[in-house]
């Protein structure tokens, strides 16, 4: 099984914001979405989530992508009602809802709640969360779906460090025990290096570099992409470690300036 994007272009009014001619990740794989601000990640994650309109082709094993098949958490979930945590998630299974909530789906959104450490918040508002509370609440909605394409957009920006560890390793884990293609947005080059098996770095809306996360993330091609200065380590487990050392001034004409 695999997602593929041929020939993708977003514009925004008349400006082509997105610009991919080819794109494939595979089932198992977490392809990871890497670029400066402004560079088209989100949109990119948009228009594989067919949310906006787009030009080209998306495809999972040749077909459209049926909308059962596809888990999209945005990076933005709010405007936030007056639901509880657990009728949150309960919505991520919407479309297998019949008349009533079924004991399977209790279970369902219950083990969601519980591998994200989320139980004892289930009768909560999710509107008197914290950020990062509330992330995890729509994460457990997206992975309540049993998605076979996982689309992650910054799914760990709001979260303390160890939060960040559970939620990127369980997604791991489901994607190579369930055989997932799972696409993540992530400003972590770090998390990128050790999590991603694959990264693609963007520029202005274009594929600039993709490959394993030890070839493409180099000093030289991250001070071409983001204007930085790093150093890269290896930690104790052969990950790279990416070491921010000094900003170079930013151009005027760099697509966040
Ligand atoms: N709804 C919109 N209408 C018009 N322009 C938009 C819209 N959404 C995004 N843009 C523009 O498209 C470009 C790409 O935005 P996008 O949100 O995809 O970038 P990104 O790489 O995800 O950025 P960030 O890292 O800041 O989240 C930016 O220049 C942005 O200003």
């Amino acid at each position: 099984m695999s997602l593929t994007a041929k020939n993708l272009r977003v514009f925004y009014g008349k400006r082509l914001t997105v610009d991919l001619p080819d794109l494939t990740a595979g089932a198992g794989e977490i392809l990871t979405i890497l670029g400066p601000n402004g560079s088209g990640k989100s949109t990119l994650l948009k228009a594989l989530a067919g949310v906006i309109p787009a030009a080209g082709r998306v495809a999972l094993q040749g077909v459209p992508i049926p909308s059962g098949a596809l888990g999209y958490m945005p990076q933005d979930s709010g405007p936030f009602s007056g639901l509880t945590v657990l009728e949150i998630v309960l919505l991520g299974r919407l479309g297998r809802l019949g008349a009533r909530i079924t004991p399977d789906d209790l279970a369902a959104a219950e083990a969601a709640l519980d591998q994200l450490g989320l139980l004892a918040l289930a009768d909560r508002p999710v509107g008197g969360l914290s950020g990062g509370q509330r992330q995890l609440v729509f994460l457990a909605q997206t992975l309540i779906k049993q998605p076979q394409i996982l689309l992650l957009d910054e799914p760990t920006s709001a979260l303390d460090l160890r939060h960040q560890l559970t939620v990127l390793d369980t997604v791991r884990r489901i994607t190579r025990a369930q055989g997932l293609v799972t696409v993540i947005v992530l400003h972590d080059l770090t998390a990128a290096a050790r999590f991603g098996d694959r990264t693609a770095l963007l520029k202005e809306g274009r594929l600039w570099q993709i490959g394993p996360p030890a070839e493409v993330l180099t000093p030289a091609s991250l001070a071409m992409l983001y204007g930085i200065e790093t150093e890269i380590l290896t930690d104790s487990a052969g990950y790279q470690v990416v070491v921010p050392l000094r900003a170079q001034t930013l151009e005027r004409n760099s697509p966040c300036a």
